[in-house]
């Protein structure tokens, strides 16, 4: 069973230091993502140990930054791709494209034309497809390589509606028609070498009922194929792994589902095979935002900031609670001179955007805010700057990466000249 205390399992946003955090955005400006290279680090080390003999990607959709690519393939973690951009990136820092698969949905054409020629270049390549179609397209591209098949397993799980993918018709092959798809696909010369599905994002400890279901059907699902198409090479079971947000949460006790899985797999003749994406960044990344308005409204003091949800999607788009610390009150606090002490008073933390779902958090109890505070963000290392957006014309934010204690700037802010010079250029 993985402790709070025993494993650093999770990283409260309290770990950070506020002082540092604050000489950062004094030297790069807010709003600034901050990522802990180290963390990621441990957290790969962490899933690496609880599933000792898997092939183990990374999803990269969850912070696609070079240097998080970088720290994991070095830390020999192989990559997941959602698109032709993610496989160009992925490509940059593979040595022989063993360890790299893409994943297609309903890809646009030019993807697959990307996809192919990355094969042709790296013949090691694993593509995954989830629909007939897209089998049919690759062999118009005179792709015979490595196929993988995603299926829906009819079972899905994870933090929000939005995020549970395997009852979702969209993705995968029906599990019922693999074996004939997969049939078809080894007598039209494609290298047949795994099954896939991935059950939903942000699956916690209380949804393990949901994961061992699921798990369970990719087992039977593994078993039917190699008895009617061949042996399989691996069978991936998709990413998934929550990290607890809230302040009250339990981490996920990966060791139960881990045990869970083999339980589930580890009789079939194949690699298990895993691709998180959250659980490597979430916790090792922080969103910085400053402070620019303090107003008493009629039921809660509202705080505006300078970050919005084009900076930082996931609240407004799935009411995602991240957790939020005034770092400018807990360096007074913690400041031996200090004699200040604020009260706490409910908050409501809102961006520039002209949305009204501009939101971070209703009626947060937090120390009362000041203009000119900092404030973090916690947990903002997954999903953060892969969902940022130019909505409203605003430039998206700079990233900064932490490694070994030194700081550097991994992505420059965007500037105004960076939202409209493409028109120009067009
Ligand atoms: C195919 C696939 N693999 C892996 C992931 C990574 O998910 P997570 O970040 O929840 O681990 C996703 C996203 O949900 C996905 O769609
Ligand atoms: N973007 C989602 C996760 C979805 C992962 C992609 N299938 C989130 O922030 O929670």
């Amino acid at each position: 069973m993985t402790t709070l205390e025993g494993l650093p399992a999770v990283r409260r946003l309290t770990a950070w230091e506020p002082t540092r955090l604050e000489s950062l955005a004094g030297e790069y400006e807010t709003p600034l993502y901050v990522l802990d290279l180290d963390r990621v680090r441990e957290n790969a080390r962490r899933l690496e140990s609880a599933f000792p003999d898997a092939e183990i990607l990374y999803a990269v959709k969850a912070n696609a930054l070079s240097d998080a690519l970088e720290t994991l393939h070095e830390a020999g973690i192989g990559l997941e791709c959602a698109s032709a951009g993610e496989l160009s990136r992925a490509l940059v820092v593979t040595d022989s494209g063993a360890d790299v698969h893409y994943t297609a949905v309903n890809p646009p054409a030019g993807d697959l034309d990307i996809a192919v020629e990355a094969w042709e270049a790296y013949p090691e390549l694993t593509i995954t497809a989830g629909a007939e179609d897209t089998i049919d397209r690759l062999e118009e591209r005179g792709y015979d390589g490595r196929l993988c098949l995603r299926v829906n397993p009819g079972i899905g799980a994870g933090h929000h509606e939005k995020v549970q993918t395997g009852a979702n018709a969209k993705f995968g092959v029906p599990a019922e028609r693999a074996v004939d798809v997969l049939a078809d696909a080894a007598d039209r010369g494609f290298d047949v070498v795994g099954i896939h599905a991935h059950v939903g994002s942000g699956v916690s400890s209380d949804q393990l009922d949901a994961h061992r279901e699921f798990v369970s059907r990719m087992g039977e699902l593994a078993r039917s194929v190699t008895a009617a198409v061949g042996d399989l090479e691996f069978v991936d079971i998709g990413g998934g792994f929550g990290v607890p947000y809230r302040e009250a949460d339990a981490p996920l006790d990966l060791e139960a589902v881990a045990e869970a899985t083999r339980e589930a797999v580890g009789d079939v003749d194949a690699q298990l095979t895993i691709e998180p994406g959250r659980y490597f960044v979430a916790d090792a990344g922080v969103l910085l935002t400053e402070v620019n308005t303090v107003k008493d409204a009629r039921e809660t003091t509202l705080v505006g900031v300078d970050a919005g949800m084009t900076t930082l999607l996931r609240p407004a788009m799935y009411d995602a609670y991240h957790p939020i610390r005034n770092l400018t009150a807990d360096t007074e606090a913690d400041s031996s001179d200090g004699d200040r002490s604020r009260g706490t008073t409910a908050q409501t933390i809102t961006g520039p955007i002209c949305e009204s779902g501009d939101v971070f958090c209703t009626d947060r109890e937090l120390p009362e805010s000041e203009r000119g505070d900092l404030l973090a963000i916690g947990n903002a290392g997954a999903y953060g700057y892969e969902m940022a957006n130019q909505y409203n014309s605003r430039p998206r934010p700079a990233s900064v990466v932490i490694e070994d204690g030194t700081v550097r700037l991994a992505r420059r802010r965007e500037t105004i000249d960076d939202v409209t010079s493409v028109e120009r250029e067009s």
